[in-house]
């Protein structure tokens, strides 16, 4: 009996995955916007929306002087739509060439620059998915970043296909094996791995935003306890929070006050970006220039920084491991930590 093309050939699902980041700048014009549209989001300042708009536009023109001297140091410019397209390409060619039975096109929708994600939405609409997966590049919640995006779509997506949130993923086995490959690999290239210590340093929070419910840190923490449980020799390590903004009290150790304290007590330092999956302001300015000379000047006997996980390819199968996991879920947020811990904001213990 002949068949028909549609019995023959078996229904492709087309998946949209959208990569969420924060955008950045592409040159120097574009400074005072983007930190304008930074500090309006009502989840960074909390302030009602009048107040909110006159306080963002405040901050933004008193900050983008000195913000435009430190993009100066790569170009003037953000590299992180880049380093985002370079991931959104080595997932989409691992997902095609190791699943069957889906086609998914992988998009990047940034929150304070271009491509936005109110843009993005309207290249997925016309894409037709049947399914749509939204990726953090945050391997931890936070509300000032995750919940921020998700928030964003939400807002612009008018479609009908279902939608996943992947809400975090500071516990995937692949995230933190490449952690662990990585700084196993690099203490063995280091002069003094016996004076070694590890600071796993990520971007810091205001305490009111953890007071106020956001998981953010006890993610870090349980994903470096992972990573630390997993090296093959033991080292010292300490967990530290860079890049503070504003008055407020910010969550701490700080990273400067650890490195200066690393160097008064001899160490060498291997530094770990554990919340930055790519390159930019906060690794290649504040970490390799700003810390670095610190760290000389505090005697830090040397001081290493490990890349960002990029397009490590241990870390697009995390990714991929994600996509994989909540298109196969019934779940609309999908996140394997324990959310009996979580707080208010963890979309995943709102939904149960
Ligand atoms: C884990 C990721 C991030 C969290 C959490 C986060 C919170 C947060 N950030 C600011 C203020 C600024 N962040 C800036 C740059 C920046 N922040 C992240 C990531 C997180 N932010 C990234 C990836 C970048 C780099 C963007 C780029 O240009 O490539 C900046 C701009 C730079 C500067 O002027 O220092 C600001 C400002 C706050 C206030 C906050 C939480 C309340
Ligand atoms: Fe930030
Ligand atoms: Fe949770």
């Amino acid at each position: 009996m002949k068949r028909s093309n549609s019995e023959a050939v078996a229904h492709i699902k087309r998946v949209a995955v959208l990569l969420f980041n924060l955008g950045g700048p592409k040159n120097p014009e574009d400074v005072q916007g983007f930190l304008y549209n930074l500090f309006a989001d009502k989840n960074i300042i909390n302030l009602p929306f009048g107040l909110r708009q006159g306080v963002a536009s405040l901050i933004s023109s008193r900050r983008a002087e000195s913000a435009k001297k430190n993009y100066a140091y790569m170009g003037g410019g953000s590299p992180i739509l880049k380093e985002t397209q370079a991931q959104a390409d080595a997932l989409e060619a691992y997902i095609a060439a190791n699943t069957k039975g889906i086609e998914a096109k992988v998009f990047i929708g940034m929150r304070y620059w271009h491509p936005f994600v109110e843009a993005t939405v309207k290249e997925i609409e016309s894409y037709a998915p049947d399914e749509i997966v939204l990726l953090p590049l945050y391997p931890q919640f936070s509300s000032t970043t995750t919940l921020s995006s998700f928030q964003a779509f939400q807002k612009a997506y008018k479609g009908r296909a279902p939608i996943k949130q992947i809400c975090c993923y500071s516990d995937n086995d692949h995230f933190i094996k490449a952690h662990a490959d990585a700084i196993a690999a690099k203490i063995k290239t280091l002069k003094n791995p016996q004076d070694c210590r590890l600071l796993f340093s990520a971007h810091g929070l205001p305490e009111s935003i953890i007071a106020r419910g956001d998981p953010y840190k006890e993610q870090v923490e349980s994903g470096v306890a992972r990573i630390m449980a997993s090296l093959p020799t033991p080292v010292e390590h300490t967990i530290c929070y860079q890049s503070r903004v504003g008055p407020m009290k910010w969550i701490g150790p700080s990273t400067d006050a650890t490195i200066e304290k690393a160097g008064k007590e001899g160490k060498s330092i291997l530094l770990v970006p554990i919340a930055f999956v790519s390159e930019h302001i906060e690794t290649l300015v504040e970490l390799d220039i700003e810390y670095a000379h610190l760290a000389a000047g505090a005697g830090v006997k040397d001081y290493v920084r490990l890349p960002a996980l990029g397009v490590n390819p241990t870390f697009i199968k995390a990714l991929n491991d994600e996509v994989l996991k909540a298109l196969g879920s019934t779940d609309t947020v999908i996140g394997d930590h324990d959310c009996a811990k979580c707080h208010k904001f963890c979309p995943k213990r709102k939904m149960a």
